[in-house]
């Protein structure tokens, strides 16, 4: 099989991008294909994939012309990516795709997802998340340390711990522990400190892909874990820190969350691929 990628990344959150307009090159998107391309030494290396598929084509329900189709980088399903769809948002714009000059909707199968376009001295992109659900609180450990963590919801499951220093959550080479019956579906798990006032820096380990530099539903549950600890009134708008970078949190007066930050396309080419 012969198909075009591109190589983009968020915050140095990275993905593989397959251009797959009516589905008709990649069928089902094998879980083993998808974690084959992912692997750093043997694939092209990414923390997952964003099929770039038009909605009429992966018939799930969208009021966008697009959906993206995303995977983490062990194959698996997520419901929604955030640094993700900056990364889509921009390839569409950049193939002509869509027209950034008015705010446009792309499908996820967290519902439909409103972007807003600025082009100042890179790409600037805002992604209005929808409402995150604030739910319990569990405990996760890692590195011998156990945290209580805040359960939010932003399209995928979150839970965030706040530690004294980011450091305290070890290596994150393997799976920090967690709640199993409050997360049967499995976790994204950050670790946050304070850097100031509306300001937040975090690690995170993500759920199908281990630590990452960065995840835009997380930094957006973060933000909402923060709020919700200092009792603050919205709407308010947090600085997060992640190891690749900064991305801000908004949380409006009408529920939303909205996450902005940077992305960009690095690479792109064509692929013989032989299972
Ligand atoms: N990096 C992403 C989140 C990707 C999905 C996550 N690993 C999950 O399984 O829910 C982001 O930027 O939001």
């Amino acid at each position: 099989m012969t198909f075009a990628w591109l190589k983009g990344h968020g915050t140095e959150n990275d993905f593989v991008l397959l251009p797959d307009h009516d589905g008709s090159v990649h069928g089902d998107l094998d879980p083993s294909f998808v974690a084959a391309l992912c692997e750093r030494r043997r694939g092209i290396g990414a923390d997952g994939v964003l099929r770039v598929i038009r909605t009429s084509a992966i018939g799930l329900p969208s009021a966008g012309e697009w959906f993206m189709d995303y995977r983490n980088a062990d194959g698996s399903i997520s419901e929604m990516c955030g640094n993700g769809m900056r990364v889509f948002a921009l390839h569409l714009v950049q193939e002509g795709l869509v027209d950034p000059s008015e705010p446009f909707v792309v499908g996820t199968r967290d519902g439909d997802k409103e972007i807003s376009f600025r082009q100042a001295q890179g790409a600037e992109i805002s992604v209005d998340m929808g409402v995150p659900q604030v739910q319990g609180v569990s405990k996760v450990s890692a590195a011998g340390n156990t945290w209580e963590a805040q359960d939010v919801r932003t399209g995928n499951p979150h839970a965030v711990a706040f530690v004294d220093r980011l450091g305290d959550a070890g290596t994150l080479l393997t799976q920090p522990e967690f709640d199993e019956s409050v997360y049967p579906e499995g976790v994204n798990i950050e670790f946050v400190v304070r850097e100031g006032e509306r300001h937040v820096a975090m690690r995170v380990h993500e759920r199908g892909s281990g630590e990452t530099r960065s995840c835009g539903t997380g930094a957006c549950a973060v933000a909402v874990a923060t709020a919700v600890a200092d009792g603050a009134e919205r709407p308010i708008t947090y600085r997060v820190d992640v190891p690749g970078g900064t991305v801000h949190v908004s949380w409006n007066a009408d529920d939303h969350i909205v996450l902005t930050g940077p992305a960009q396309i690095v690479a792109r080419g064509t692929m013989d691929w032989t299972a």
